[in-house]
């Protein structure tokens, strides 16, 4: 139980008298608490679990929110009388240059197992020691100092000049440009300021990479918030930003909750993730939640990408977000070639051009790397009969399994479905089953018979299950030994390898066709993300798209305009048809294992806001949802759509409570998703 707030009348007649009190202070915040309000408010969704979402685990326990100290040793003012020992030497050296006091873990982080050394220094009355709050090991590495080509610098410039109020700004910066750079030579003058910085970053195995870079360049204290660290560590690390004694906060979607003492500024990379919306329970965008608390707090917030949603595009437009651009690759790089190549004629069992084998061997022999994108894992979508045509299909879904050869299975991408892989046809028992399509696990073992003496590595979801195994495999990238790079999103996204000169792109054409209006836009993302991973070094870079369809108007336009063009017309699109960022939508999702109840909820809904219905809202549906049904239950969804945001809300807020009481409400599994990224 959380109190949020104390008043002196209530009308309530039976009230629970408080058992305990856990701390001395507030835990969350006054700042933070605004934040949730606006949060609950604004999702419509229970204040209680909001508060959940923004508490670490590990502080939801009911246990005080105490920081986990540990020794920290200070010289004192004695001078040194008697000869002492060179790992005592050693350590009063050390400690003359920490005034403050050097932690025992740091300690033993330069100079090895010094207990003995420490207990005799302590007992000559030379050193002595306290207990002070755990910090993260600092790395003793070298700083090097880029110089900012002129875009970046005016950009801090820009930044900088409105450094003490409320400013959103959009960094629009191609990939490749620098981005990074800028993000850390404005954090350095925040730190400067004895401020803090909360940085943002995708749920892509970055964090390692990005906080490396920062490392190398900062000497401060950077704490990480994700889900490789352990709920202990996240928890020390959200009170250390707490009590301002982590300087530079990194972490994932759920770090926007993360209270900050003396707030300077806020940074979102890569702003277009989808990452940071939640698709489940309280689904909030991060980049939302991150615009209020830098209101909140009155600070600058920077939103960084190479390719920019329509909805900050839109703000832009607006006049409310300031526009900043970095139009050029950064050091000598330039930005790649790229060609469309039509695949009809690609080899219908491994899906290459001829082109693109060419092209893979040409820049195998230059001694470069390649990347091969494709954006589906296992080994193929499709496992089909040849002579009765079943496929295999999963049972709790409306969808195919896919066939995983590795492990011998077959896989259900949207329930967890598993099953043997089978040898025969369950239906006719014939033994001609074969597999259509190629996922990323066909392609490397394509790859590697096609380049028998090539290191070829994989990199999706399947091969970084295991902690670390992400940052492994980049560190096999870096060092060279992988030369070709089979990979899904998670390799298209970020990464800087500067010996990568060829990307290869394969089978995206679902994009083209699909019913999710922001399909297009998410392409053009993902084409312009997985083109910029080439020639970022020295080296020039090349680019090969296959596709069905090289006359489409899509390819045209992303490829011989860019991203920002063809961004600027699909936002035109959407102001036409008044699809968002152009007006405002709510999906309200009822799922249920009877198919007619979750439908029957949703036109209870339905009559129930056609009650008192606003003029500016629509009301459409109910209608099944596109994979209807899903993990053995089906879906139906209602949308409710409106120019302006208010009418929309207000609706909701008049009517949830007598929804929420409905007799089907406790029935069905329902939700409310504000402001929805994925419609299907
Ligand atoms: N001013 C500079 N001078 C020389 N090299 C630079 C400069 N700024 C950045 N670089 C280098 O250029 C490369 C690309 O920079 P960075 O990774 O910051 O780009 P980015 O815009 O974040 O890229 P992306 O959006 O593609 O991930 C890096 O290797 C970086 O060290
Ligand atoms: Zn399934």
């Amino acid at each position: 139980m959380k109190i949020s707030e104390v008043t002196e009348q209530t009308e309530i007649a039976k009230l629970k008298p408080i058992e305990e009190k856990l701390d001395n202070e507030p835990l969350i915040p006054k700042e933070l608490i605004q934040t949730l309000l606006w949060v609950s408010r604004y999702y419509h969704h229970p204040l209680g679990e909001c508060f959940q979402t923004a508490l670490p685990k590990l502080l939801r326990t009911g246990k005080p929110a105490e920081i986990e100290t540990e020794n920290w040793w200070s010289r004192t003012n004695k001078t040194v009388e008697k000869k002492i020992g060179s790992k005592q030497q050693q350590c009063l050296d050390l400690l003359n240059d920490y005034p403050d006091g050097i932690s025992q873990s740091q300690l033993k982080h330069y100079l090895g197992n010094i207990n003995t050394s420490l207990k005799s220094l302590e007992t000559a009355g030379l050193i002595s020691q306290q207990q002070k709050a755990k910090l993260p090991i600092a790395r003793n590495e070298l700083h090097f100092d880029l110089e900012l080509n002129d875009q970046q610098q005016n950009i801090v410039e820009n930044v900088w000049k409105k450094k003490d109020q409320f400013q959103p700004f959009l960094l629009e910066g191609i990939t490749g440009s620098g981005k990074t750079e800028v993000y850390i030579e404005l954090t350095e003058r925040v730190l400067k300021d004895n401020q803090q910085v909360l940085i943002l970053i995708p749920e892509i195995g970055l964090t390692s990479q990005f906080v490396d870079r920062f490392k190398k360049r900062l000497n401060t204290t950077i704490v990480i918030l994700n889900s490789s660290v352990s709920d202990k560590e996240r928890k020390q690390a959200w009170l250390l930003a707490k009590a301002g004694l982590a300087h530079v906060i990194i972490g994932t979607r759920s770090a926007v909750f993360t209270p900050l003492s003396q707030p300077g500024l806020i940074i979102i990379d890569e702003e277009h993730d989808s990452s940071y919306k939640q698709q489940d329970g309280l689904r909030y965008h991060a980049r939302n939640v991150a615009l209020i608390r830098a209101q909140k707090y009155d600070i600058p917030i920077v939103m960084g990408s190479a390719t920019p949603s329509l909805e900050s595009l839109y703000q832009v437009k607006k006049q409310r977000f300031e526009l900043l651009e970095l139009t050029q690759r950064a050091g000598s790089a330039q930005l790649p070639k790229v060609r469309l190549v039509d695949c009809s004629q690609a080899n219908p069992d491994h899906g290459f051009s001829d082109i693109l084998l060419k092209a893979i061997k040409k820049h195998l022999d230059a001694g470069n790397q390649v990347i091969l994108f494709i954006n589906r894992r296992g080994y193929a979508p499709v496992l089909m009969c040849h002579d009765c045509g079943w496929q295999a299909k999963c049972k709790h879904c409306d969808a195919r399994m896919v066939v995983h050869q590795h492990r011998h299975i077959l896989f259900c991408h949207h329930c967890g479905y598993i099953q043997r892989l089978v040898e025969e046809c369950p239906e006719c028992e014939s033994s001609s089953l074969k597999s259509y399509g190629a996922g990323t696990e066909k392609i490397e073992q394509h790859l590697q018979q096609l380049f028998p003496e090539t290191p070829v590595i994989r990199v999706d979801r399947d091969t970084t299950q295991r902690v670390n195994a992400f940052s492994d495999l980049v560190a096999d990238i870096k060092q060279g030994e992988a030369r070709i790079l089979v990979g899904t999103q998670m390799l298209a996204k970020g990464h800087d390898f500067h010996d990568v000169t060829l990307v290869g792109v394969l089978d995206t054409d679902q994009g083209l066709y699909s019913a999710d209006f922001r399909a297009t836009e998410n392409l053009a993302q993902m084409i312009t993300q997985v083109t910029g991973r080439a020639g970022r070094g020295e080296k020039s870079g090349e680019v090969i798209i296959q596709t069905e369809q090289p006359a489409h108007n899509f390819w045209k336009t992303l490829i011989s305009n860019g991203y920002k063009k063809t961004a600027e017309s699909l936002l035109q699109e959407r102001i036409e048809m008044a699809l968002p960022p152009a007006s405002n939508w709510a999906v309200i999702r009822a799922e249920s294992a009877d198919r007619e109840e979750a439908t029957a909820f949703l036109e209870a809904f339905s009559a129930q806001c056609h009650q008192q219905l606003a003029e500016d809202v629509l009301i459409l549906g109910p209608v099944p949802a596109i994979m209807e049904k899903k993990g053995g239950r089906f879906r139906a969804q209602l949308l409710l759509s409106s120019a302006q945001r208010k009418p929309l809300h207000q609706l909701l807020d008049q009517h949830i409570s007598v929804i929420s009481r409905h007799k089907l409400a406790r029935k069905v599994r329902w939700s409310i998703d504000i402001d929805p990224v994925d419609i299907l």
